[in-house]
């Protein structure tokens, strides 16, 4: 008899280090030389069929990383993709509530990064055995099914099983244009690649023009570490973007409250879009002060990047400490608790805004905010996704020509 289902005989996983600090690609305010990392796993079934999965990180913590993956892996091993999927809210369960790990976490460090890279691995696999890039997968997977992958513990007072059923079930009006549109359009964008902190003004001004004679609209720049170089430097890419193009600023946590507030109000006649995690990621109360002083000078405030479980943005979303949501494909719970996120973004009227850049979330934030624009929110505005590439492959970025 044919043997239909299939079991995951093997996880294995690698730490993967480009030594992007050399040339201070990547670098910001917190992060002054970062060697973009990845733990990256390979399951494989019995069949062998293989998914792949990663998650993202910065230098020698991806040892660590490793080894929780490889903690995990006995609770991967052995089971097949069909009985995942079956019941994948009890599989993210077992991931994110072993008896024997959880202390180290729940769902936040390094656990939940190891937890992202496994899980990163299973939807590909899944999506591979449908023979679908993952973005269809999802767009046309039943709502409930959609549903039945998401945890809903803890967020419920924001958004119950039912709410989000519905937000699924009225955006399926329009999914085919949309569908269309994004495969010949593509979702827009935009590039950090031109002005990491580290780089030198005439790197910088060299970059922007390559940018903008490639078509790039967007831009962001790094600040946070010399109020006197943002000045300049945000001068700089103001005047060679011009007053239509758009720019956003990344702090990195630099700041306390105070200072975040002061600092930005200095930098606001640049008109940035954004300031990005201008103090602790987990300051919910501090970056709703931040919004609340920066709103009437049209600026918002964006994280995510370091935001690491759904239960974080619940409550940014519940304190409007947030303007713009970036999830991120490797820091969140992979794709369960990303569409948590994405349904909880819409029911707040918060646009998201995808965090990537580093190795390979470009590549899995794609699917991520194709199917947030198809299946959630209907919506462009105010949106796009991060698309950093090595500077000198700085082209724009369209999703249609690879998601095929
Ligand atoms: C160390 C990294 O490059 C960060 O600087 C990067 O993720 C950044 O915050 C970004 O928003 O792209
Ligand atoms: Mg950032």
């Amino acid at each position: 008899m044919l043997k239909m289902t299939k079991t995951i005989i093997k996880l294995t996983v690698r730490d993967v280090r480009f030594p992007t600090s050399l040339e201070q690609h990547g670098s910001d305010a917190m992060h002054t030389d970062p060697d973009y990392s990845v733990a990256y796993v390979v399951i494989e079934t019995d069949q062998g069929m293989q998914g792949y999965g990663l998650t993202f990180t910065v230098g020698r913590g991806t040892e660590i990383v490793v080894c929780a993956v490889e903690a995990l892996s006995a609770l991967v091993v052995g089971k097949s993709l069909e009985e995942i999927v079956s019941d994948f809210r009890g599989f993210y369960r077992l991931l994110t509530s072993d008896g024997q790990m959880r202390w180290i976490g729940p769902e936040k460090g390094v656990i939940q990064l190891a937890t992202a890279a496994v899980l990163n691995a299973v939807w590909d696999l899944w999506a591979r055995s449908e023979g679908k890039p993952l973005w269809k997968l999802l767009v046309e997977m039943d709502p409930r099914k959609l549903i039945s992958c998401i945890d809903f513990r803890y967020i419920t007072d924001a958004l119950t099983e039912e709410e989000a059923l519905d937000i699924l079930v009225k955006a399926q009006t329009g999914k085919q244009q949309r569908v269309d549109q994004m495969l010949k359009e593509g979702y827009p964008a935009y590039t950090t690649s031109c002005a990491w902190l580290g780089y030198s003004d005439q790197l910088l001004k060299q970059l922007c023009t390559d940018a903008l004679n490639d078509g790039w609209t967007k831009f962001k720049v790094k600040v946070g570490a010399d109020l006197k170089d943002d000045i300049r430097r945000c001068s700089l890419i103001r005047q060679m973007i011009g007053p239509h193009n758009t720019l956003m600023i990344d702090a990195n946590q630099r700041w306390d409250v105070g200072e975040a507030i002061t600092w930005v109000t200095r930098l606001a006649e640049y008109k940035p879009l954004w300031i990005e995690e201008p103090t602790s990621p987990d300051d919910i109360l501090g970056h709703a002060a931040i919004s609340k002083a920066l709103a009437p000078l049209g600026i918002g405030v964006a994280t995510g990047e370091q935001c690491h479980n759904r239960v974080m943005f619940k409550q940014f979303l519940q304190a409007s400490a947030l303007q713009f949501v970036q999830i991120d494909s490797c820091r969140l719970g992979s794709v369960n608790e990303n569409l948590a996120v994405l349904l909880m973004a819409h029911k707040f009227k918060v646009p998201v805004c995808p965090h990537a850049g580093g190795v390979g979330l470009c590549e899995l934030v794609q699917h991520l905010i194709l199917f947030d624009y198809i299946s959630v929110s209907a919506s462009l505005d105010n949106r796009c996704v991060n698309m950093d590439i090595p500077a000198h492959h700085s082209k724009p970025f369209n999703c249609g020509q690879v998601l095929k």
